[in-house]
């Protein structure tokens, strides 16, 4: 019988100018060489948070004072299957200094190579580097009404928001590829991503990232463009969660949490089956279907990376 999974502790220490602590894992451990977030395993008869705070202290030399979850990966190394629960330690006293000959780097999350770090780390990295809203352009926008959108979405990333999918049906390819090119200055010069719905190659192009339908989960075999651009997959199940897993994507859609007027013959998941899928993926998940930013402290509880949405969403911003 599977024994029950290790319970390790991550902290991302987040300094003010946004960066974060990575540690080099030290000789003779387990994935010796790769840099990880740091913590350790939880003993016995401890919570997840006194658990983090003995690490950070055993390790840093610091005292916890504020962190928030931020994502729970389950993962699996060979024989060793282990629950690896990040929170964003905000606060604390002391200035980190490396106690067990460990190698310590501040880095930007987006700076972060992903390559270098533990495998199961990638998605506490995404985690970090990933906004709580990703907003979708609704289905029937005309190519007539390009202007309007042009300055619609030009609004909503200079109010802030920073993912972006552009999905246009109704547009013939290179209208929306053109469309995203005329976006690119203005979304690089706010840090925002733009996603491509379905056409990876003009993702390639672009240089910008790519949102996999459920059609091309089930029949890609890799990850379809480098780690440098960002890969998001239309998930409504566990068994398409665990595709996307395979695909090595950065984050998925669970879809539909509640009732949708643009999907209106799907069973809606509601939270609960949300948050058991959502908990069991090793990648951010967002919570898309009948979706309004208000709710975005209920996605988060219930696991959610955050909210996507259509209508919800652009009538908010
Ligand atoms: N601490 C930590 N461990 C991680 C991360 N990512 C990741 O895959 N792991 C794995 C590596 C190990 O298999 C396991 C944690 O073990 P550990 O060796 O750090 O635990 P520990 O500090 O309690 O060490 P020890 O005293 O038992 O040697 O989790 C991470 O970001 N931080």
């Amino acid at each position: 019988m599977d024994q029950a999974p290790l319970h390790v502790l991550a902290g991302a220490l987040c300094d003010r100018e946004g960066r974060v602590l990575l540690a080099e894992r030290p000789a003779g451990k387990h994935l010796a060489g790769l840099w990880e977030f740091p913590g350790g395993k939880r003993e016995p008869g401890e919570t997840p948070l006194v658990a983090l705070a003995r690490e950070l202290d055993e390790e840093l030399g610091i005292a916890l004072v504020e962190a928030a979850p931020l994502i729970r990966v389950p993962w699996r190394y060979h024989e060793r299957a282990l629950l690896l629960d990040a929170w964003c330690v905000t606060q604390w006293r002391g200035a980190p200094r490396s106690l067990e000959g460990q190698g310590l780097r501040w880095c930007l999350p987006m700076q972060a190579d992903p390559a270098t770090l533990a495998p199961a780390d990638r998605a506490i990295l995404q985690a970090l580097r990933l906004p709580p809203h990703y907003l979708i352009t609704p289905a029937e926008v005309l190519p007539a009404e390009r202007d309007f959108w042009f300055e619609r979405i030009g609004h909503a990333i200079e109010a802030g928001e920073r993912m972006l999918q552009l999905r246009l049906p109704l547009w013939p390819r290179e209208s929306v590829r053109e469309f995203a090119a005329s976006l690119l200055p203005l979304a690089r010069a706010h840090a925002a991503q733009l996603l491509l719905n379905a056409d990876i190659e003009g993702a390639r192009v672009l240089g910008i990232g790519v949102h996999l339908t459920g059609a091309q989960l089930a029949t890609l075999g890799e990850r379809p463009l480098p780690l440098q651009q960002i890969v998001g997959a239309s998930c409504h199940d566990a068994a398409q969660l665990a595709q996307a897993l395979r695909l090595d994507v950065d984050f998925a859609t669970l879809s539909p949490v509640a009732a949708t007027a643009s999907h209106p013959q799907a069973q809606p998941l509601g939270w609960s089956n949300f948050q058991e899928l959502a908990e069991a993926a090793a990648m951010p998940v967002y919570a898309l279907g009948g979706m309004v930013p208000a709710q975005l402290a209920q996605a988060q509880l219930a696991g959610a990376q955050g909210v996507a949405g259509i209508r919800g969403f652009w009538s908010a911003s």
